[in-house]
């Protein structure tokens, strides 16, 4: 549960993010007592302050082949985040005897959003979980429906949102060439999945873009140049990393 602030002395960036945070999760537990649609997260417990610290959450948003998962592994070498790849936590559910294992194939060979009833509760899993404050999640809201279902579970937003912007074709020519044995790395699913980025991520990134929250980075590029992009992102957010 995050700690009410008593001290003045704390930035306004710091306030603002703290009573975001407080107001989701009044309305959270409002919600989680009122509306239906929320009971069946009730085995969820929202996030939790760690070492007296509140969880700093970055969303990793981009088409598919994007280089988010790429970008994820520069940002935990430099910045010691946790990073929580949304389809790496259901292709790993999927083979694991899960009784979703089969809903969850088939949504991915299909290129469709997995609903947000399990991926909220894998992801929120591994949060509380982990012993890291600072999270990177990677390819998750994937709809607005995603979104609101985690902010309500969680009482937690966004602190940073990454969005790499890619031309179609070089995010298919990526995918093409990725040789990681993934069953939607082929023509069909990726233009079915290239749809669904379009129809379903693009409303999350907008809606985060007017709260001032998305940071757009250009991912045409070499791996590095991407990440000079990236750096100045995490450098200023410094101060928020350690905040009770
Ligand atoms: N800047 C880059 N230039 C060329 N290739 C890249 C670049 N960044 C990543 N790649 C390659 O493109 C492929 C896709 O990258 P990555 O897996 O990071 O994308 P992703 O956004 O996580 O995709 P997905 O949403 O499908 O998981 C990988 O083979 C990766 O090595
Ligand atoms: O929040 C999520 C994330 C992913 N999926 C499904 O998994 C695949 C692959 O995701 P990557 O991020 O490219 O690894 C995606 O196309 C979806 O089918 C999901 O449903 N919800
Ligand atoms: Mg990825």
């Amino acid at each position: 549960m995050w700690r009410k602030v008593t001290s003045t002395s704390f930035s306004s960036l710091k306030s603002s993010l703290f009573f975001t945070r407080l107001h989701l999760q009044q309305a959270s537990k409002h919600n989680a007592a009122s509306a239906s649609a929320v009971s069946r997260f009730a085995t969820i417990a929202p996030l939790q302050e760690k070492d007296g610290r509140c969880p700093f959450i970055t969303f990793v948003l981009g088409g598919p082949g994007s280089g988010k998962g790429t970008q994820c592994i520069k940002i935990v070498e430099t910045f010691g985040f946790k990073h929580l790849s949304a389809g790496d936590l259901l292709r790993r559910e999927m083979v694991s005897n899960s009784e979703y294992g089969s809903m969850i194939l088939n949504t991915i060979k299909e290129g469709r959003i997995v609903p947000s009833e399990v991926t909220v509760k894998l992801i929120l899993k591994e949060m509380e979980s982990s012993d890291n404050h600072k999270f990177l999640i990677d390819g998750f809201p994937r709809s607005e429906e995603n979104r609101i279902a985690f902010e309500k579970i969680s009482g937690a937003e966004p602190d940073v949102v990454l969005f790499f912007d890619c031309p179609e074709d070089e995010m298919v020519k990526r995918v093409l060439s990725r040789n990681q044995g993934r069953i939607d790395d082929n023509i069909d699913t990726i233009k079915k999945r290239l749809k669904v980025f379009e129809a379903l991520n693009l409303p999350v990134i907008d809606y985060y873009a007017k709260k001032g929250k998305v940071h757009r980075i250009n991912a045409v590029g070499t791996v590095d140049e991407i990440f000079e992009q990236v750096k100045p992102v995490f450098k200023a957010c410094e101060k928020a990393f350690n905040r009770s």
